[in-house]
């Protein structure tokens, strides 16, 4: 197995490893940070991001528990929307302008919009209590927001990113089509300092602590926060907090004996490019089908060895969905490209640039399932 725990008696103890006073070069082809920088430490942020991504994965976890149907609203491009989703992007907008004033700028998957129309008010009380039920049982902050507080926090949402200065990237439920079915989602938040991925943490609510292909452990337990500050590894703990462990993706260096995960839904992926890769690939096992940057958190400690993401054509992929997962691989050893083989870009606003995909592994296994991810690119297409 590769978890490597660190049992310890309070989650502070754990120090993130010191950074170098001048200079590094990041560890690895990092697609998340990859020229040479000026070390910086992001410990306040990644403190007050772990916070608010814990806050609103219990704001969701109480959501899913008792799902009315009256919580579920369709978006313009028909994608679901919950009031999960809204209270979720309220509550972590609301945490990180309390702790960070002075300097505050979020790109959101969701905005007001909806919310602000004839007949939405009800909707927005409810999310209004969510988000102060959950201030209060917290109890930092010591405020009641209004509804009207409450649609302005998902507002401030609605930075563009970029190149310059710093951006929050946020995905209030990455995975919500797993959220409304019971199954994988993630509170997906990220840091961007000159448009490089400098922080990432996944709060995972659904996912077990011990590996999912595990047959042995019963996989009882679940709820999982992953967290990982550029240079400093990557860490998951319980979502109460109450252990740390540093994790490694898997070590695997023979195709044929790693697993591969891919998006629960075929509409995200396609699933007979992914079958066609692996077979080249020589890979023994079913694909593991999960929804949500979880595959991303699952990979990271080992528990598959491959991520495939073969958007159907014209598909545009979102920072907001793979940022915080990025960096969470990254620095737990793996790699992450577009299937081109270039690192990914998130500093081009709220898009990625790229049409090919989004492939994730180990750097031992990298150079050959580019290869056999661009043949089969090549074999589709002489095939249409
Ligand atoms: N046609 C499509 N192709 C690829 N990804 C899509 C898609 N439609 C939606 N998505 C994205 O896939 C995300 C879920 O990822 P996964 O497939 O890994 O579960 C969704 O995030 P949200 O649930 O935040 O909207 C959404 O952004
Ligand atoms: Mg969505
Ligand atoms: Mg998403
Ligand atoms: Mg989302």
């Amino acid at each position: 197995m590769s978890i490597n725990w660190l049992r310890v008696v309070s989650p502070s103890i754990v120090k993130l490893p010191p950074l170098l006073p001048f200079s590094y070069s990041s560890p690895s082809s990092c697609s998340c940070f990859s020229s040479v920088v000026v070390a910086m430490s992001y410990d306040k942020e990644l403190t007050a991001a772990k916070k608010a991504a814990s806050l609103a994965a219990r704001l969701c976890q109480k959501v899913q528990k008792s799902l009315l149907q009256s919580d579920v609203q369709s978006k313009n491009d028909r994608s679901p929307v919950t009031v999960a989703d809204y209270g979720s992007q309220a509550l972590v907008s609301f945490v990180l302008q309390q702790e960070f004033p002075a300097e505050f700028s979020l790109v959101g998957e969701e905005d007001s919009k909806d919310l602000r129309k004839d007949g939405a008010q009800e909707l927005v009380e409810r999310i209004t209590k969510l988000v102060n039920d959950s201030l209060v049982s917290d109890g930092s902050y010591g405020v009641t927001l209004s509804t009207e507080d409450v649609l302005k926090a998902i507002d401030s949402g609605k930075s563009e990113g970029g190149s310059q200065g710093r951006h929050w990237v946020l995905d209030p439920i990455d995975g919500t089509k797993g959220f409304l079915r019971g199954g994988q989602y993630a509170i997906a938040l990220a840091l961007l300092d000159r448009g490089k991925v400098v922080l990432g943490v996944l709060a995972c609510p659904n996912l077990p602590l011990t590996p999912i292909n595990d047959q042995r452990s019963p996989n009882n337990e679940v709820g999982c926060l992953f967290f990982a500050e550029v240079g400093g590894g990557s860490y998951m703990q319980p979502l109460d907090g109450s252990s740390t462990v540093k994790v490694q993706v898997s070590g695997v260096e023979n195709p044929e004996e790693a697993s591969f995960f891919e998006s629960y839904e075929a509409a995200h992926s396609m699933h007979d490019l992914s079958s066609l890769i692996a077979q080249k690939l020589g890979v023994k096992a079913p694909p593991v089908r999960i929804d949500s940057q979880a595959k991303y958190g699952a990979l990271s400690r080992g528990d598959g060895a491959i991520y495939m993401r073969l958007p159907h054509k014209g598909y545009r992929e979102k920072i907001w969905d793979h940022a915080a997962g990025c960096i969470v691989v990254t620095e737990a050893g793996g790699v992450v490209m577009d299937a081109a083989g270039n690192p990914l870009d998130f500093s081009k606003g709220k898009l990625l640039d790229l049409d090919t995909g989004i492939i994730v592994t180990n750097q031992k296994l990298m150079p050959v399932l580019l290869k056999a991810v661009r043949e089969s690119l090549e074999e589709k297409a002489s095939s249409l």
